[in-house]
């Protein structure tokens, strides 16, 4: 019985068990009806010693529900997620289980298997198993199993396990979990509708293919971007040990269509996270903001699109001198109407309100959060919002470069190279189109419709852009606009803020 638990090991562990406590019980019985306390409590003592001796192995029962609510637990669920690699490897009799808010089948060892586990030298067993229900009592809940797993050990062992096998295997098994999950999208609700019922945020299931492999731009942009993200993710004991929230702010700007929302998708596949899309517009105000921030979840991306139009917050001062004004010029009725609307439709939320939230919600509700903002109009941003520390980084993307084409030919046409590429670098070089319409003349028209075709009119549409643009008519960008040669830039303030 040295290094046991299979499950012949238990049946004999059992029998022994069983065994001594059948003689204690009876030895025990005996002993309170004939003999005095003390000797009685000897006995239950030398008893338990006994039972010890024949099986000195410790148990830890983990079942599947917590409570009459039959929420599940979560050390059942890291232990299932944990057990579902070893169990693959070892266990014979495998169960496959969809568990809720998983993107993939979750496989466990079957009721009555048991597998080994070892830890620092130290040998322990886990075991599957199930209680079949057999009351008949009537509950808004149907009666199910309650499956639970036991953890079997050497009684030398129990402060190691406990204080250091058992944090690991929920460590380890919550990773796996994470990797496994759904990822969700969430969206605010507005709060006239929050209740008990209606949460603040609605979620689906994040589903974006997006990924830096399909995303057009430079290579080395492209790294860069991904190593800050590999530093920010693998930087919890970095940032714990300057005293700094773990948390990373990045301003996406760029004009429509140039992958400013598919760089955010990129981003939290990539490091499999949340997406939180906040709709200020829906917000009432600053208390409401704080709130919704407040129930957001870690592993997480914060995304406030179009922050320079989503309220006008950027110009708060400029926009209260303009009302003062307004509101002088009109008559004491149309004023009150005017209040009285703007209060039912406006939402009071402000830029310090935003900002306020954004560092006391990060410093407060734990860490691994990425906040992003995306704006296409960066000059019209307020300095607050974009100070050093608050917008750790600044990626500018703009048209679409021929480096950035060719990834879109890659993911449209399937193609690395081609005669017509160095007529469409040329023309790039020239034009401002962006990834979005380069993409959209690239899609094929009908099924099948050829690769020459498809970048024949993409050609024709750079042409006539360049025509347009020269003259100034229907011109579709700006000259003044123009940044070509990479769809991602950093400008200057950004050298100088930025790692
Ligand atoms: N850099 C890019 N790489 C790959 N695809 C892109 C890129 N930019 C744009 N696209 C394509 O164009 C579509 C629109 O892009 P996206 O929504 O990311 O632009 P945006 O910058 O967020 O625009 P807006 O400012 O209007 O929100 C995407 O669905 C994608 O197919
Ligand atoms: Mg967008």
């Amino acid at each position: 019985m040295s290094d046991l638990p299979s499950i012949f090991g238990s049946t004999v562990a059992t029998f022994a068990v069983v065994y001594s406590t059948a003689t204690m019980v009876f030895v025990y019985t005996v002993a309170r009806q004939h003999f005095p306390q003390h000797l009685v409590d000897g006995v239950e003592k030398y008893g338990r010693k006994l039972v010890n001796f024949a099986f000195p192995y410790s148990q830890i029962t983990f079942p599947e529900f917590t409570d009459a609510y039959m929420r599940r637990s979560e050390a059942f669920t890291a232990i299932q997620n944990y057990l579902s690699e070893k169990s693959s490897a070892s266990a014979n009799r495998l169960k496959a289980d969809a568990l809720k808010d998983s993107r993939s089948l979750v496989l466990s060892m079957d009721y009555n298997e048991e597998i080994a586990d070892e830890f620092d030298g130290i040998k322990v067993w886990w075991t599957s198993n199930r209680n079949i229900p057999r009351s008949m009592q009537i509950s808004l809940y149907p009666a199910v199993d309650e499956k639970y797993y036991k953890l079997t050990f050497h009684n030398r062992h129990k402060k190691h396990i406990i204080e250091s096998y058992l944090p690991k295997v929920m460590e380890d098994g919550k990773a796996i979990g994470q990797v496994n999950r759904l990822r969700k999208l969430y969206s605010n609700n507005p709060s006239k509708h929050w209740n008990g019922f209606n949460p603040k945020w609605s979620h689906v299931a994040f589903e974006h293919p997006a990924s830096f492999d399909t995303l057009a731009m430079a290579a080395k942009r492209k790294d860069e971007i991904i190593n800050d993200l590999n530093a920010f993710k693998e930087g919890k004991e970095d940032y714990e040990r300057i005293g700094k929230p773990w948390k990373r702010g990045y301003l996406l700007s760029g004009p429509p269509g140039t992958g400013k929302s598919t760089m955010i998708a990129a981003m939290a596949n990539y490091l499999q996270y949340d997406v939180y899309d906040l709709e200020l517009t829906t917000i009432k105000d600053n208390t409401e903001l704080r709130r919704l921030l407040i129930d957001t979840s870690s592993k997480s991306i914060l995304v406030i699109e179009d922050i320079d139009c989503s309220l006008d917050i950027m110009n708060e001062r400029e926009s209260k001198k303009r009302k003062i004004k307004e509101d002088d010029d009109l008559d004491p009725i149309s004023k009150e109407v005017k209040k009285e609307t703007e209060e039912t439709t406006e939402s009071k939320v402000t830029l310090s309100g935003v900002l306020n939230c954004i560092d006391g919600l990060w410093s407060s509700c734990g860490g691994e959060r990425i906040i992003v903002f995306t704006t296409n109009y960066p000059e019209k941003l307020d300095q607050a919002l974009i100070r050093r520390g608050r917008m750790d980084k600044y990626i500018e993307m703009s048209y679409c470069c021929f480096e950035a084409f060719k990834v879109l030919a890659k993911n449209y046409l399937k193609i690395d190279s081609h005669l017509l590429f160095a007529e469409i670098g040329e023309l790039l070089g020239k034009t401002n189109m962006t990834p979005a319409d380069v993409a959209e003349n690239l899609i094929p028209v009908f099924r099948d419709e050829n690769v020459e075709t498809r970048m024949n009119r993409l050609i024709e549409a750079l042409k006539a852009a360049k025509e347009g643009e020269g003259e100034g008519e229907g011109a579709s960008r700006p000259k003044e606009k123009r940044k070509r040669g990479c769809n991602i830039r950093i400008n200057k303030r950004e050298k100088r803020n930025i790692r």
